[in-house]
C-alpha cells in the first residue's frame, strides 16, 4: 500500500476494499482512490462500473479493465495488420506511418517497420474491435447511449533505433479534438500482447484530466519526434507518473484531458496495442481558431491540402466529421 501512496489510517475499515480494488488495477506509483466526490461528473448512472471503479475514473482519469478482449479476437486484428503492412488488405481513407528515424534515412533498415496504422474505419477486419460490445458497455457508462467511433489506431511500437523516436511525448488527446464536452470523450486502449516498462507503456499522470488543456508543441528531442506527435509544452519530467503494466487483451479507458505518453521500446519486438477514440453524438464540433488547438489544425490542413491536392486546406472539424462512424444508438451532431 505504501508504494502506492495512499493514505490509510491504520485499522480503517476500507482497507479491505481498497486493497481488493487494487489489485484488480495493475498500476505502480500515485494513484489517488480515498477521495470520494458525492457527484459525479465523468461517469454516468450505470449498472456495470462498480462503486470502486466508478470513483477511482472520477478521480483518476483512468481505468483498467483486465481481460476484456479475447485472444482469438486479438490473433485476428494481428493477423489483419500484418495484411496491411504486405499490402494484402487495404481500405478508403488508411493512413500507414512509419518511425521518423525510418522515414527519413536513406538506408530504410525494414520496410515494414510501421509505426501504426490510423483510421482504419473502413476496414471491417480491424473496425470490427470499435464495435465490440464488452467494450461498447464499458464505453457507455462514460458517453451514454448514443456512441460515435471518432478515431481509431494500432500502434506498432518499434523497436527503438537508438535515437529514442518510439516514445510517445506526454500530451492530452483533446488537443487533436475539434469537439466538445470532454467528458463525453473516452479512449479505450488495448494491449495486443503483455506491455511493459521494457516495450514502453503507456505512462499517465493521474488526476490531470481535472485541468485545462493546455499548450502543445513538439518537444525539443535531439533524436527528432514523429510528425504530430506533439507533446505539453513545459512537461514537469517530476510528475507523479503511473506506469501501467497491461496483459493481453486488458483495456483501459482513460479520458482526453488525462496527461499520458509511452515510453521508449527497448525490446527487439513491435509493441502492439489497438484503439478507438468515441465521442457521445450529443457532442459539438467547436472552432478551434484563435485557441491553443490553432497549431494542429494548421498541420493537418496542410497534410491535406498536400496529400490530396487540395487548393485550399481542411478545418479540423472536416478532417473529423468524414471518419465519425456510429457504433451505437443514433448519430445527432457529430
Ligand atoms: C489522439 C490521437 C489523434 C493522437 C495521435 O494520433 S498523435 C499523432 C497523430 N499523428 C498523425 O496523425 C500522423 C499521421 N501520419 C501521417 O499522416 C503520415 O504517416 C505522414 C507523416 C504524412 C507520412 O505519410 P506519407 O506521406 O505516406 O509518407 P512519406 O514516406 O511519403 O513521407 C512524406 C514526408 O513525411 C515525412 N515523414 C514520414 N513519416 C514521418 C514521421 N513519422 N515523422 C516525421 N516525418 C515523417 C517524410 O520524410 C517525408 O518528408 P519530405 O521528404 O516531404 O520532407
Ligand atoms: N521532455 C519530455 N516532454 C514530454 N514527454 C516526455 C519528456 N520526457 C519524457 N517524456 C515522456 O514521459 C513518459 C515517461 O517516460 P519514462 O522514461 O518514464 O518511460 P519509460 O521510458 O517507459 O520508462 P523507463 O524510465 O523505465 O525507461 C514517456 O511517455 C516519454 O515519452
Ligand atoms: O503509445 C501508445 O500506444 C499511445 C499513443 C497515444 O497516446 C496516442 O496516439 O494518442
Ligand atoms: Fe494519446
Ligand atoms: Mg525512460
Amino acid at each position: 500500500m505504501q508504494a502506492l501512496g495512499i493514505n490509510t489510517p491504520p485499522g480503517s475499515g476500507r482497507l479491505s476494499i481498497l486493497q481488493r480494488h487494487l489489485t484488480a488495477v495493475p498500476v505502480s506509483g500515485q494513484v489517488a482512490t480515498v477521495s470520494h466526490p458525492t457527484s459525479f461528473q465523468y461517469t454516468l448512472d450505470n449498472d456495470l462500473l462498480t462503486t470502486e471503479q466508478r470513483h477511482f475514473y472520477e478521480e483518476n482519469g483512468f481505468l483498467v479493465v483486465k481481460n476484456l478482449v479475447s485472444d482469438q479476437d486479438i490473433d485476428n486484428f494481428r493477423s489483419a495488420f500484418e495484411k496491411v503492412c504486405r499490402k494484402e488488405l487495404e481500405a478508403p481513407g488508411l493512413v500507414v506511418m512509419r518511425d521518423v528515424v525510418i522515414a527519413k534515412s536513406e538506408f530504410v533498415p525494414d520496410q515494414k517497420a510501421i509505426t501504426k496504422i490510423q483510421d482504419f474505419q473502413e476496414l471491417p477486419e480491424l473496425f470490427r474491435y470499435c464495435s465490440l460490445p464488452q467494450i461498447l458497455r464499458y464505453v457507455e457508462c462514460f458517453l451514454g447511449p448514443n456512441i460515435m467511433a471518432m478515431h481509431t489506431m494500432l500502434i506498432n511500437k518499434p523497436p527503438d533505433a537508438g535515437k529514442k523516436t518510439s516514445r510517445h511525448p506526454m500530451h492530452q488527446d483533446l488537443h487533436y479534438f475539434p469537439f466538445r464536452p470532454a467528458e463525453r470523450i473516452v479512449c479505450a486502449w488495448t494491449a495486443m500482447e503483455r506491455i511493459d516498462r521494457s516495450n514502453g507503456c503507456l505512462v499517465v499522470i493521474p488526476g490531470t484530466h481535472k485541468g485545462e488543456l493546455k499548450q502543445h508543441d513538439y518537444p525539443e528531442w535531439e533524436g527528432g519526434v514523429n510528425k504530430m506527435y506533439h507533446g505539453v509544452r513545459d512537461f514537469d519530467p517530476n510528475s507523479p507518473r503511473v506506469h501501467l503494466v497491461m496483459e493481453k487483451g486488458d483495456t483501459v479507458f482513460f479520458h482526453p484531458v488525462l496527461l499520458h505518453g509511452s515510453g521508449m521500446n527497448k525490446t527487439a519486438g513491435f509493441r502492439k496495442a489497438i484503439s478507438c477514440h468515441y465521442a457521445s453524438s450529443d457532442c459539438y464540433y467547436i472552432d478551434v481558431k484563435g485557441t491553443s488547438q490553432e497549431n494542429i489544425e494548421k498541420e493537418i490542413s496542410e497534410l491535406a491540402r498536400k496529400r490530396y491536392g487540395l487548393e485550399e486546406g481542411i478545418t479540423l472539424k472536416d478532417a473529423w466529421f468524414t471518419r465519425a462512424r456510429c457504433v451505437k444508438g443514433e448519430r445527432l451532431n457529430m
